[in-house]
């Protein structure tokens, strides 16, 4: 379980996140949903360690996450992509052999003299890398540069980079972003698929709200940095304060109803 409570970030005089607790269960999907600026990359970067806050914990299990770095959240199990692709230059194969580094025992020495239990170490992990290219169907590609990949498979790319990391806990931020219909659809099939799957949690992030709404189980809404509701997805899009916070304030018959993309860009839910 991945318990968020009270956790404030300030920037300067703006406070970002502002007493801000859900839970994520066990193998469930947790969405993050609110209008854009409303805190949700910055929870993400407190649960993946690139943020501290100056108030609350983050715990996985009876793990305090709070203010450990990056790295040591990524080998207890929490692992992340982010909203703009982040893949290197090299293949596939290459990409999501990066996402093993911190499950690799032997050294650079080792690896680099191909010492045998360097060697054994290594297919071992290609192994399982080609497995989950399977299971996010880039199998196709496994040997191709990742520069000659369609956005769709390039973001796929990320996300298996990530599961490469073989975490407990998915955090993904924004997955289907920028792709047409059938590379959303598919995403969210793969999404679906890797979860039930691999029985990992996933929190996402992401503005397509039939997105969310198909695949979540809880959703967290944010506003302004504070949590505004919290319930299944059909309790969150009745939610009032959620309808007012993307529709606007309810408006006299006469006055023109200000939109979220008026105010602040953002999909109803
Ligand atoms: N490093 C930073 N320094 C100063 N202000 C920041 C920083 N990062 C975020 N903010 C501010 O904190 C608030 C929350 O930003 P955040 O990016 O977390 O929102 P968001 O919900 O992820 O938005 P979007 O949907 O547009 O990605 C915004 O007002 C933003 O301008």
């Amino acid at each position: 379980m991945l318990a968020v409570r009270g956790v404030t970030v300030r920037f300067a005089g703006l406070t970002a996140l502002d007493g801000v607790s859900f839970t994520v269960a066990p193998g469930s999907v947790h969405a993050l949903i609110g209008p854009n600026g409303a805190g949700k990359s910055t929870c993400f970067n407190v649960l993946s360690g690139l943020c501290r806050p100056v108030a609350g914990t983050v715990r996985l299990g009876d793990t305090e996450l709070t203010r450990l770095a990056p790295h040591r959240i990524a080998r207890l199990g929490v692992a992340r992509t982010f909203q703009n692709i982040v893949t290197t230059e090299g293949t596939v194969a290459d990409n999501l052999m990066l996402g093993r580094h911190v499950l690799t025992r032997a050294g650079f020495t080792a690896a680099a003299l191909r010492l045998p239990g360097a060697v054994r170490e290594q297919r071992a992990h290609r192994a399982r890398v080609r497995e989950i290219a399977e299971l996010v169907g880039l199998d196709a590609h496994f040997d191709t540069p990742v520069t000659a990949l369609s956005y769709g498979d390039r973001k796929r790319v990320e996300f298996a980079r990530a599961l490469c990391l073989e975490p407990d806990v998915l955090l993904l931020d924004e997955p289907v972003a920028g792709m047409n219909g059938a590379e959303r659809a598919r995403t969210a099939r793969v999404i679906g698929e890797v979860r039930a799957r691999l029985g990992l949690s996933v929190v996402l992030v992401e503005h397509d709200m039939g997105l969310v709404m198909r695949l979540a189980d809880e959703v967290t809404v944010l506003d302004f940095g504070r949590p505004l509701a919290h319930g299944t997805p059909d309790e969150v899009r009745r939610h009032p304060e959620v309808l007012r916070a993307y529709l606007g304030a309810p408006t006299a018959p006469e006055e023109t109803p200000v939109t979220a993309t008026d105010a602040r860009q953002g999909d109803a839910p």
